[in-house]
């Protein structure tokens, strides 16, 4: 018999591109069409991940070795990974998280400058095969995007950075989708909402009937 296994779906993008608000309406669209689900989040999703957020998200006085950060950052996937998200996918639960290891090569490939064949190293250590069936990727301008999350509180360590950090980041994202094309849903976060959302029901709609 064919396991039974969740989809693995991860939402990823840069600074005040809508991530929070859309991922309010992916989970809700899952309510709609009676999908069991889990909502999750990175760097996070258990105790001891979101002890390590913190860590890393507070702004601090000793600056941070991006080698250090990355270890962190897969310190605390390692957990989340093992504890919360494989015995889901298991139990044939799909999952939603608010960012994964593209958020990684993003932000400390692209922004902070780390090999990518390091962090591909780790991805294997890690989490061995598993990546996420679909990475809905909400591409915008990080000038709009650092715009729009201007007004959504107090800056962490990440949204601290110079423009031309946001901007690498965004060309990391755009390199990792134009890579593989069938895994990725690059939606162009400029739009209005209602064309976002449309198209994000479009791409969950195609998971649904994939074998
Ligand atoms: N497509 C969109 N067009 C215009 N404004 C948007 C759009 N999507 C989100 N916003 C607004 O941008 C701000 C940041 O959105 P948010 O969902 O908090 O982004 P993120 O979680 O990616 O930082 C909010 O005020 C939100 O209402
Ligand atoms: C998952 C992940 C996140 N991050 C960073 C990106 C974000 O700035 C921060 C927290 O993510 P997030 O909660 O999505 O913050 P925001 O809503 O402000 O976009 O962690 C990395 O640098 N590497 C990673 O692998």
């Amino acid at each position: 018999m064919q396991e039974k296994r969740g989809r693995f779906i991860t939402l990823e993008g840069g600074e005040g591109v809508g991530k929070s608000t859309n991922l309010n309406f992916v989970t809700q669209w899952f309510e709609s069409r009676g999908i069991d689900f889990i909502q999750t989040r990175e760097p996070g999703g258990t105790p001891l991940a979101e002890q390590l957020r913190e860590l890393l998200l507070q702004k601090r006085d000793e600056s941070v070795d991006p080698t250090a950060e990355l270890l962190m950052v897969f310190a605390a996937r390692a957990q989340h990974l093992n504890r919360v998200i494989r015995p889901a996918l298991a139990a044939g639960q799909w999952v939603i998280c608010d960012r994964f290891t593209d958020a990684t090569y993003a932000y400390q490939g692209g922004g902070r400058g780390l090999d990518k064949s390091l962090i591909a190293q780790l991805e294997q250590t890690v989490q061995g095969d598993l990546r996420p069936d679909c990475v809905l990727l909400l591409d915008l301008d990080p000038e709009v995007g650092l715009q729009r999350a201007a007004n959504t509180g107090e800056a962490d360590r990440f949204e601290s950075e110079q423009l031309a950090f946001f901007h690498k980041v965004r060309e990391a994202y755009r390199a990792r989708a134009d890579a593989d094309p069938a895994r990725y849903a690059v939606i162009d976060a400029s739009q209005g909402l209602a064309a976002v959302q449309d198209q994000l029901a479009a791409e969950l709609d195609r998971l649904v009937v994939q074998p």
